[in-house]
């Protein structure tokens, strides 16, 4: 089984079928890509994943827990970054990396020495004593991103993480997410960039009306990287899929063909 496992999952909203039948696993050691068009259930999969959301069907196990019946405990061994979400406006990063510690139940000086880590490593030692509301997006991201690897989680879900960083945080962010996954985690990421996950993923899966319609790894058996595009086989399988929000995205394919 792997650390995340999900099977028939499934989701509506009204007469809306945002997941439909999705299976997949992902073992340790992975960085899993989670790639598909605007409204494809990416972000209603994730907060299956991480105990937000009920599903209507289907089973997912995140580190053996069931994320459905038991989604503290799930969510306290797992990393969480949501899309578009901001630290609390009115605490600084390191009341917030404090506070973030005690709800997991983390030693305060090795929380202290860890932020002193993580805003040494993007850049935001500066502001730790500058209230969020007084960050720009990009210092945000750097101290979300900061709490969801903080207590060194084994599995870590990130959606769009490079989100509003400069290109040298991104190169750093890419680094790290890298080898965090190969030191036996697991790292699932939802993107929509799809150089970045061709540069960074191990493996991906795209998701097209609620179910993944391919999975490929992006490394050859002799661990070298693959020639084809991880685009064309997006446009690909997406248009295959037959899905509404892409009308545009033929033309865009024939453009690059
Ligand atoms: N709370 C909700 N109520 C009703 N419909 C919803 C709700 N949340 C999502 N949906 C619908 O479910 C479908 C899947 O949405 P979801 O947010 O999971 O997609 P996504 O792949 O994350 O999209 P994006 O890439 O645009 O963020 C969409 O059609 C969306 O409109």
């Amino acid at each position: 089984m792997g650390v995340i496992q999900v099977d028939g999952l499934w989701k509506t909203y009204g007469d809306i079928t945002a997941v439909n039948q999705m299976n997949f696993a992902v073992e340790r050691g992975e960085l899993y890509g989670f790639l598909g068009p605007n409204g494809a259930g990416k972000t209603s999969t994730i907060r299956m994943l991480t105990g937000q959301l009920q599903p209507d069907a289907g089973t997912v196990r995140v580190l053996e827990t069931d994320p459905t019946a038991t989604p503290l405990e799930t969510r306290r061994r797992v990393g969480i970054l949501p899309e578009q979400q901001s630290p609390p406006s009115f605490l600084t990063p390191r009341e917030y990396l404090e506070f973030v510690g005690d709800v997991r139940d983390l030693d305060s000086e090795w929380i202290a020495e860890q932020t002193a880590v993580w805003a040494d490593r993007l850049g935001f030692e500066s502001k730790l004593d500058t209230l969020h509301t007084d960050l720009s997006r990009g210092q945000q991201q750097k101290v979300m991103i900061t709490q969801a690897f903080i207590h060194e989680p084994d599995v870590v879900f990130i959606d769009e993480p490079l989100a509003n960083l400069d290109p040298l945080v991104q190169e750093q962010v890419k680094r790290y997410l890298v080898s965090y996954a190969a030191g036996d985690n697991a790292v699932f990421v939802s993107t929509h960039n799809i150089d970045v996950a061709e540069e960074i993923c191990s493996r991906v899966g795209i998701v097209a009306d609620g179910r993944i319609v391919t999975e490929r790894s992006l490394q050859s058996d002799s661990g070298e990287r693959r020639d084809e595009s991880l685009l064309e086989l997006f446009l690909e399988r997406v248009e295959g899929a037959g899905v509404r929000d892409a009308p545009s995205l033929g033309r865009i394919g024939d453009r690059e063909r």
